[in-house]
C-alpha cells in the first residue's frame, strides 16, 4: 500500500513508524507532506520515497491519504488537496473534532475514515476508535484496520458522534495520566526524595497497579479497599481527595474536553 501523510508531527509519524515496524508499508512507499522546514529536516532519517512541503498532483498516486495536521490547519490543507485527490483514494483523518461530513464537503470526496488515536501509538500501545463513511468499502476498511492495529488496539464505532467522547477519554487521556503522575512525583520531591527516586517509586506503582486492574479479578472499589486499611494512611489521603472533589474535577475536565471536541466539529 502507498501512503501519503499530510502533517508529519507526533501522531502522523507515530502512525508511519508503526506501519514500518510491522512491514505493512515500505519506506519508499511513503509520501510525507510537511510544512515546517525544521520538521522536514528530521524526516529525512525516515527515508521516505518523497518528502515535500506542498500538496501536489503526485499525491494522486497514493492509496491512502492520512491527514494529521491540527484541526485549525485543515481548511488550508483541504483547499490544495481537493484539487488533486482521486476518487479511488481513501482519506484517514485523525484530527480532533473534524467530522466526516466536514471532510467530505471540504475535499469534495466521499471515502473518509475518521479516527481518534492516542500518543501510546508511538510504542504500538495506543487505542484508536474510528468511524467510516458508507463509501469506504469493506476491503478498504479491513486494510486500514490492519494499519491502525499496528499502532495498538482499535474499536470501530457505528456512531461517529461518539468520537468526541473518545477524544475526551482516550485521545486526551494520556495527558491526564501524566498530570497525575507528575503531581505524585512532585509530592515525593516535597517529602525529600531526589526526583529520580520519586519517579521510580511512582512509575513502578502505576505499572504494577495497571497490571492488578487487569489480573486481580477484583472491582476497582475492591482494589482500593485492599490498599486502604481502616484508620490507615490511604484512608487519610482518600479523605483529602474526596474533600477536594478530585473525582468530580476529573470528570468535569473530561466533559470539558468533550465539549471542546464538539465545538471543533462545528468549525
Ligand atoms: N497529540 C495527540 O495526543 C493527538 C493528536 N490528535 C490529532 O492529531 C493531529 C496532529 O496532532 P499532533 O501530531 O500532536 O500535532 P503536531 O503539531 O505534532 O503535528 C502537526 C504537523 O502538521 C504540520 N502542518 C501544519 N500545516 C500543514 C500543511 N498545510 N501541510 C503540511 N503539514 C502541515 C505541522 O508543521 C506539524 O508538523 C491533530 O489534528 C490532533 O487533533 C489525535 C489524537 C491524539
Ligand atoms: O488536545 C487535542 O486537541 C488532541 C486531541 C486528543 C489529544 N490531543
Amino acid at each position: 500500500m502507498k501512503i501519503a501523510i499530510i502533517g508529519c508531527g507526533n501522531m502522523g509519524m507515530a502512525f508511519a513508524r508503526a506501519f514500518l515496524k510491522f512491514d505493512l508499508v515500505k519506506n519508499q512507499d511513503f509520501l510525507l507532506v510537511e510544512k515546517s522546514t525544521d520538521r522536514m529536516d528530521s524526516l529525512t532519517a525516515f527515508q521516505p520515497g518523497v518528502i515535500t512541503g506542498v500538496i501536489g498532483p503526485q499525491i494522486g498516486e497514493y492509496d491512502l491519504i492520512i491527514v494529521s495536521v491540527k484541526p485549525q490547519d485543515f481548511l488550508s490543507v483541504a483547499s490544495s488537496l481537493k484539487e488533486v485527490i482521486q476518487p479511488s483514494q481513501v482519506v484517514l483523518s485523525i484530527m480532533a473534532g473534524v467530522t466526516i461530513e466536514g471532510i467530505q464537503s471540504a475535499l469534495e470526496h466521499k471515502a473518509v475514515i475518521r479516527a481518534m488515536p492516542n500518543t501510546p501509538a508511538m510504542l504500538g500501545m495506543g487505542i484508536t476508535a474510528y468511524s467510516a463513511s458508507p463509501e469506504v468499502d469493506i476491503h478498504q476498511l479491513r486494510k486500514i484496520e490492519n494499519l491502525i492495529n499496528a499502532t495498538g488496539r482499535s474499536v470501530f464505532l457505528e456512531d461517529e458522534d461518539q468520537l468526541n467522547a473518545v477524544t475526551a477519554l482516550s485521545g486526551s487521556g494520556p495527558a491526564y495520566f501524566f498530570y497525575v503522575v507528575k503531581a505524585m512525583i512532585e509530592a515525593g520531591k516535597q517529602m525529600g526524595f531526589e526526583e529520580s527516586v520519586a519517579a521510580l517509586l511512582v512509575k513502578q506503582t502505576m505499572l504494577g497497579s495497571y497490571h492488578l486492574i487487569n489480573n486481580a479479578d477484583k472491582s476497582l472499589d475492591d482494589l482500593i479497599k485492599a490498599v486502604a486499611s481502616k484508620g490507615g494512611t490511604t484512608e487519610a489521603a482518600l479523605r483529602q481527595f474526596e474533600a477536594g472533589g478530585l473525582d468530580k474535577t476529573l470528570e468535569n475536565g473530561i466533559f470539558a474536553a468533550q465539549v471542546r471536541s464538539t465545538e471543533l466539529s462545528k468549525g
